[in-house]
């Protein structure tokens, strides 16, 4: 592929939004969808997402637009609405006939109905279409800020994942590039199930100690499953995996770890998913991944028992209970 001079973003949310200034930022030509028309219009009007990010007028004129046939021929494409949107967008875009370029999936999760990875739901709505992962520690708020970030952005071929990061680079965005398709898309799943489980442990006051235990017990579940599904040893220890984990389950400014922090402080997931509220993306990961997990033959206790926390309304309490009263391990081989 030729060097990316458009880029087209599908999706008005705070994250479609903040990569729509990164690429305009990285002096692309940027197209941004959104489904929302309201949003559309404050974009235009106001250079501002006051839905999605409040209090952040941009610098840049971004061309929003309510139309996907605008977008769909750019020379790649950010598809960056929530994972169980992911089918029907790329069938939408489909319908256009226009997609030409790489589409590159941000959003952050495993597809509940399939338990399919998003590049296998690239691969089967839009057959030959070159597919990329972006991710890593990255707050849509401090990127639309054009605070310092640094992420990953896989492709199968090295060539397209060098043009992506040149597409999307600036002083304030630093892309990584990665051939690891498949490790890149695990880190940003499962650490939204266990930034759920730290906030929890927050929300109920049990201490830094158990946090950091959480935390690292956490990758060793996100290592032992990438490691199944065949990922590269640096992507789990990277930006898009141990990074984006540690920012995750450390920083309230997360969507998945205040969803926890409510969970901690002893509302039930039903109540807060019936309220509605901002995207946990981890909230409908949560059992999905358990079942990749088994399919896989490897133990994930701590999103298995999100997964209860979520399905069935287990209390934090009992959620405690079921963690520390697990049979002891050994935390390295050979014992
Ligand atoms: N916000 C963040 O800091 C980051 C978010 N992500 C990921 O990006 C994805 C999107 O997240 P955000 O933009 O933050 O969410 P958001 O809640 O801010 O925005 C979601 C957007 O998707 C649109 N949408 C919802 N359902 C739709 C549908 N059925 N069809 C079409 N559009 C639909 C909404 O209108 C909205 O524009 C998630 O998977 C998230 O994990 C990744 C990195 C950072
Ligand atoms: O993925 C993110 C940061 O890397 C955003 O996390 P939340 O979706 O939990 O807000």
């Amino acid at each position: 592929m030729g060097a990316i001079k458009t880029v087209g973003v599908i999706g008005g949310g705070a994250w479609g939004t903040a990569l729509a200034l990164t690429a305009a930022r990285a002096g692309r030509e940027v197209r941004l969808w959104a489904r929302d028309p309201g949003t559309v219009s404050d974009i235009r009007s106001k250079r501002q997402n006051p839905r999605y990010l409040p209090k952040i007028t941009f610098d840049e004129e971004l061309a929003a637009t309510g139309s996907l046939d605008e977008v769909a021929d750019a020379d790649a494409l950010l598809l960056v609405t929530p994972a169980q949107t992911t089918r029907a967008m790329l069938a939408a875009l489909k319908k256009t006939g226009k997609v030409r370029g790489p589409v590159v999936l941000c959003a952050k999760g495993i597809e509940q109905s399939s338990g399919k990875l998003l590049s296998k739901v690239l691969a089967e709505e839009l057959p030959g279409v070159e597919p990329g992962v972006l991710s890593g520690p990255s707050f849509a708020d401090d990127v639309a800020r054009g605070l310092p970030t640094a992420v990953t952005v896989a492709a199968n071929s090295a060539k397209t994942a060098l043009s992506l990061c040149e597409a999307l680079q600036s002083p304030c965005f630093r892309p990584y590039a990665s051939i690891d398709i498949l490790g890149t898309q695990i880190g940003g799943a499962l650490k939204n199930v266990l930034a759920i489980a730290c906030g929890a442990v927050v929300g109920r006051k049990l201490g830094a100690s158990a946090q950091a235990a959480l935390t690292a017990r956490g990758f060793a579940e996100l290592s032992r499953l990438g490691t199944a599904m065949g990922a590269q040893g640096e992507t789990l220890t990277g930006l898009s995996g141990l990074g984006d984990l540690v920012l995750t389950c450390s920083s309230s400014q997360s969507r998945n770890f205040s969803f926890g922090l409510r969970l901690g402080e002893g509302f039930m997931a039903s109540e807060l998913i019936s309220a509605g509220g901002k995207l946990a993306e981890g909230a409908y990961s949560a059992r999905v991944a358990v079942k990749l997990a088994r399919k896989h033959d490897v133990e994930v206790p701590i999103c298995e028992t999100v997964a209860k926390m979520i399905d069935e309304d287990l209390t934090i309490d009992d959620a405690l209970n079921t963690l520390m009263a697990r049979p002891l391990k050994s935390e390295t081989a050979g014992l």
